[in-house]
């Protein structure tokens, strides 16, 4: 089979502001050249001006005329020759689709265009309404120009919602549009056409009708409902239940165009969306069916139908959404255009691939509802064109990369062309110009007057060339050319009415037949008929079931998406804690280890302090039990002194108690001397300070001296809260004897016990000692304890 390569052309916008910095430019008809602006990735990488060919290049002066002539016509012609086409317009927002689509009233895009050369070509072959009728499995089914004209006035008029209005728009912004006036004639003749309209509308992967008749209330707009897709009988897609509106002029089509598009923008708007974010698919449908023998009818034959296609879609917009910073329903929308623009372009980089490489790998078209409708195109016959629109301004020029890039790529798919169709069924022994015969027949009935059936005789049977024109003379040569004229004229009669003779037996014997066929058809319809009622309800129930279980599955869908949404939340969320956490785990990691140097290093100084500390008071210890060696040395001299012994039996110690006998002097300090008369002139032991003072002061070598008595050594004071405690033995002493610090609220006593020290009053207690120090004076010594302690 014939392979034709997808044909892409490109079509430049011209700039919205003429000062605007321009990154694509055209080179040739064919090619153009895309200059990375300064700011764009490519820019950022250093990338070099790029040159794509396309199959042509319009610059910005193109006239719609003239893309239509060149892109749209050939697929025009292409249907009314019963073959298939697509074309669709691709491009980033604002970048002219919908222009080159649909134009303005003044100058017509590429769709009223088509339309108009469409009823241009088929004025007068065009079938009565309702011969052709849809069967609503995507085929049609044929009806005599009686029944058709029974179901039409039959119908009921449908009163639509708002007519005049609508119609009154239409005809303030499109009614003075200017018409296509190019005709293609090299139609069949023999044949009549029907054109049906629909028109749908891909949003969100939804697909919707917008020529469907349901009201849309503007103030609590319901969402419409959607269609789903169906394969055919041929495996071809269609929109399950879409309206088709049979149209018989290209202003009935376009103002059903029209109408749908108010009902996208009004549904758009009611419920808060952008029309240029769905892709809408108008669809024109040429219905063809070859005329009877007479030419006078369709021939009552399904099988002899043909239909053909022309599908033009204006896609959505094909930026990306990180440029358009959309959230939310917006984001949601993109995801969407752009799920499906992919899937677009998976499906092509597939199909051309297994068509370069020889792979066979499985094309995903049913991935979207747009691919699985454009299947039937790139796995079809037929044409596929693409136009890709481009905004030479430079901010879009990453975008306008992308687009070129797919654009260039989509060239190399190739699609079967379609096969020639014969423009009359000659197995069908038709003869070829019937149907002008027929029509030149009815003309001149009407304007000459005459029998149609007797007008129409000539064109099937003829006697041949008309009497030749003689005068009647009476010479031999004119009456033998007569005679030899009537001869001929006699013997075609003859063959003539032999041969309908003939024809008429055998017609006859057809009757006859199809009488008889004609009755067993009629019981075996009788069956199917109840058949088909049967498998009629069998597929409204398994379609009740099919759209419930599609209803179903959409909401799982929709819900998995959002558990995906969620899920991909919480992921980033616990990577972003887990982030943190490492970083808290270093941080106290990093802590862990300062903290185990500090307190090494700490230990070490404080290990130091404490072995210098412990030396001092070693040495302080070594010095102190130096003195008291001494001291108790001191006091064994003076206890082993004769004299002072007995000065202190009379003073009331037992001898026992004091008699103690030389012991040997300690090694440290230096050698202590006895008291002796000093201690006489002192008052026992309740002499006071100054007594002893004295007593020191009389010592030669003081600090070898015996300590003096002193009784207040035992006195102590405590102190709790506000008040102190004196701790002194019983009796009084000599005002003035001891030393002590004035504390305000003190309070003293004699014994020490439990309760004054760690009842609630007692917060502090000082416990006074004194004693004679190395210089033979009183040292007092106050201990200071503080009731924590206790
Ligand atoms: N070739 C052109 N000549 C003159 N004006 C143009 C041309 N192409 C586009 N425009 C203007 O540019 C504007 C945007 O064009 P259009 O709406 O067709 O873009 P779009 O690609 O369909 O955008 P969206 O994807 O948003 O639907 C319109 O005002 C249109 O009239």
């Amino acid at each position: 089979m014939v392979k034709d390569p997808v044909e892409v052309y490109c079509r430049l916008r011209p700039l919205e502001n003429r000062n605007d910095l321009v990154c694509v430019e055209s080179l040739s008809n064919t090619m153009v050249q895309l200059v990375p602006p300064g700011g764009s990735l490519a820019h950022k990488y250093n990338s070099k001006e790029i040159q794509y060919t396309f199959r042509f290049v319009f610059d910005e002066n193109t006239s719609q005329k003239s893309l239509f002539e060149t892109v749209a016509l050939p697929l025009v012609a292409d249907l009314l020759g019963g073959k298939n086409g697509l074309l669709f317009t691709y491009g980033i927002t604002s970048s002219g689709k919908t222009y080159t689509m649909t134009g303005t009233p003044q100058d017509g895009g590429i769709l009223p265009r088509s339309l108009d050369v469409i009823f241009n070509s088929i004025r007068v072959l065009q079938a009565h309404r309702y011969v052709f009728k849809s069967d609503k499995m995507n085929g049609f089914d044929v009806q005599t120009i009686a029944e058709a004209m029974v179901e039409q006035s039959a119908e009921v008029p449908v009163t639509p919602k708002t007519p005049r209005a609508k119609r009154r728009d239409f005809e303030l912004e499109w009614a003075e549009r200017i018409q296509e006036e190019t005709v293609i004639s090299n139609i069949d003749q023999d044949s009549v056409y029907s054109v049906f309209v629909s028109y749908v509308e891909i949003y969100n992967n939804y697909i919707y009708d917008l020529l469907e008749d349901a009201p849309i209330d503007p103030i609590k707009p319901k969402p419409p409902q959607s269609k789903i897709l169906r394969e055919d009988s041929n495996r071809d897609m269609y929109v399950f239940g879409v309206t088709e509106l049979e149209v018989k002029s290209s202003d009935e089509a376009f103002e059903a165009f029209y109408k749908g598009q108010q009902r996208r923008r009004v549904a758009h708007t009611a419920l808060n969306t952008e029309s240029s974010r769905s892709h809408s698919v108008f669809t024109i449908r040429l219905v063809q069916g070859p005329l009877d023998p007479q030419g006078a009818e369709v021939l009552q034959d399904k099988s002899q139908i043909r239909v053909s296609q022309l599908s033009l879609v204006d896609l959505a917009g094909s930026e990306r959404t990180g440029r358009t910073r959309n959230t939310g329903d917006r984001l949601r929308e993109a995801g969407n255009i752009n799920a499906s623009l992919m899937a677009l372009r998976t499906c092509i980089e597939i199909l051309r691939e297994n068509q370069t490489q020889g792979t066979n790998k499985m094309v995903p078209y049913r991935e979207t509802k747009l691919t699985n409708l454009f299947k039937r195109f790139f796995e079809g016959e037929g044409k596929v064109r693409m136009i890709v629109c481009v905004n030479p301004c430079a901010g879009d020029y990453d975008e306008t990369l992308h687009v070129m890039r797919f654009a260039e790529m989509t060239q190399e798919v190739m699609i079967s062309r379609a096969t020639p169709i014969p423009s009359t069924p000659v197995s069908l022994g038709l003869r070829v110009g019937r149907g002008n015969l027929y029509r030149e027949a009815v003309r001149k009935a009407k304007e000459e007057g005459g029998n149609l059936q007797e007008l129409l005789a000539p064109g099937v049977y003829s006697l041949g060339a008309p009497f030749p024109d003689l005068m009647m003379f009476d010479d031999e040569a004119s009456f033998e050319c007569l005679i030899q004229f009537l001869i001929a004229r006699k013997s075609r009669r003859e063959v003539l009415l032999n041969d309908l003779a003939s024809k008429q037996n055998t017609f006859r014997n057809q009757i006859i037949e199809v009488e008889k066929e004609s009755l067993s058809m009629k019981q075996e319809i009788h069956i199917l008929k109840m058949e088909l009622e049967t498998r009629r309800q069998q597929v409204r129930s398994l379609e009740n079931k099919l759209s419930s279980t599609e209803h179903t599955t959409e909401i799982l869908r929709q819900k998995v998406g959002q558990y995906e949404r969620s899920k991909q939340t919480l992921e980033y969320e616990l990577g972003e804690k887990e982030m943190l956490l490492n970083q808290g785990e270093q941080e106290k990691q990093k802590i862990c280890v300062q903290m185990e140097d500090r307190l090494i290093s700490e230990r070490e100084r404080m290990r130091k302090i404490m072995e210098r500390r412990l030396a001092e008071k070693q040495a302080e210890l070594e010095a102190k039990m130096c003195l008291t060696g001494e001291k108790i040395q001191q006091l064994r001299e003076i206890l082993n002194s004769q004299e002072d012994w007995e000065f202190l039996v009379g003073e009331g110690l037992g001898p026992r108690q004091l008699s103690s006998k030389s012991e040997p002097r300690l090694s440290c300090g230096p050698k202590a001397t006895p008291v002796g008369s000093r201690s006489r002139n002192t008052p026992a032991m309740t002499s006071s300070h100054s007594d002893t003072k004295l007593n020191v002061e009389q010592t030669s070598t003081p600090s070898r001296s015996m300590a003096v008595a002193n009784p207040r050594h035992k006195r102590s004071q405590s102190s709790g809260g506000e008040k102190w405690i004196d701790h002194r033995p019983p009796g009084s002493l000599e005002y003035g004897t001891v030393l002590q610090p004035v504390m305000k609220k003190k309070k003293s006593v004699s014994k020490l016990k439990a309760k004054d020290v760690t009842g609630k009053d007692a917060a502090r207690y000082v416990l006074t000692h004194q004693e004679q120090d190395m210089d033979g004076e009183v040292e007092t010594k106050l201990y200071k304890v503080f009731k924590k302690l206790f």
